[in-house]
């Protein structure tokens, strides 16, 4: 599973509790912090090369704040949903969300995930898309959907691993990436870095 004897730490450099519980899955041990970045996009910067920025900032930022870093690799990653052209962010308030829900209803749309893994001499990065076609949906169903709570943190206004999955009419690609976490591109990466998966505890 491993390339090396010494086996690296890893250090989540993100609140997201989808993705903590992606890596729980598959028996990663990992400490978590929540990295301070600012999350806004710069003049002439593509969706692309923003979350790819991002990821990379959050990771140096987990870095940089531990005091041990021995061993350590940290991982940033950053999702986001977009319907065209348009980067549709964490709905803000009903109207708002309203509109997302009728751009992407019966269309296709693409998540996007940017990953990174680095320690202080290397670093791991990748990209990765999901296409996702929503099922045709009515006002009434996007009020209710709306009064379940779940869409207000969420990129897209919705989540793929809660009620949000009766959205969905199809998913080509990787559902982990959806969440938060390709987990398909990070295990070659946590193999480079010699971090263990399917421990049975987490530290
Ligand atoms: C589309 C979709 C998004 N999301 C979530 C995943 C992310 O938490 C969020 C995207 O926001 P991010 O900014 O990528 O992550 P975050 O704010 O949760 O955490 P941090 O900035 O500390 O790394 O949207 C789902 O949970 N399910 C889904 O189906």
């Amino acid at each position: 599973m491993t390339n090396t004897t010494t086996p690296g730490r890893l250090l989540l450099a993100s609140g997201s509790p989808r993705r903590a519980e992606l890596l729980a899955q598959i028996g990663v041990p990992f400490t978590q912090l929540t990295p301070s970045v600012v999350e806004q996009r710069q003049p002439g910067e593509s969706p692309q090369e923003y979350i790819q920025r991002l990821a990379h900032n959050k990771s140096s930022v987990g870095l940089q704040s531990s005091e041990d870093p021995e061993g350590l690799w940290a991982l940033g990653a950053d999702t986001i949903v977009l319907s065209g052209e348009n980067v549709l962010e964490k709905p803000r308030d009903y109207a708002g969300f309203e509109s997302m829900m009728l751009a992407l209803s019966g269309v296709e749309h693409s998540v996007l995930s940017a990953i990174c893994l680095r320690n202080a001499d290397r670093q791991f990065s990748r990209l990765v898309e999901t296409r996702v076609r929503f099922r045709h949906l009515s006002k009434p169903q996007i009020e209710v959907y709306w009064l379940t709570g779940e869409p207000v943190d969420k990129a897209g206004g919705y989540g793929i691993q809660g009620m949000g999955a009766a959205l969905v009419e199809s998913i080509s690609g990787s559902y982990s990436n959806v969440v938060g976490l390709p987990l398909e591109a990070l295990i070659p990466m946590l193999e480079h870095a010699a971090i263990p998966y399917w421990q049975e505890s987490q530290s």
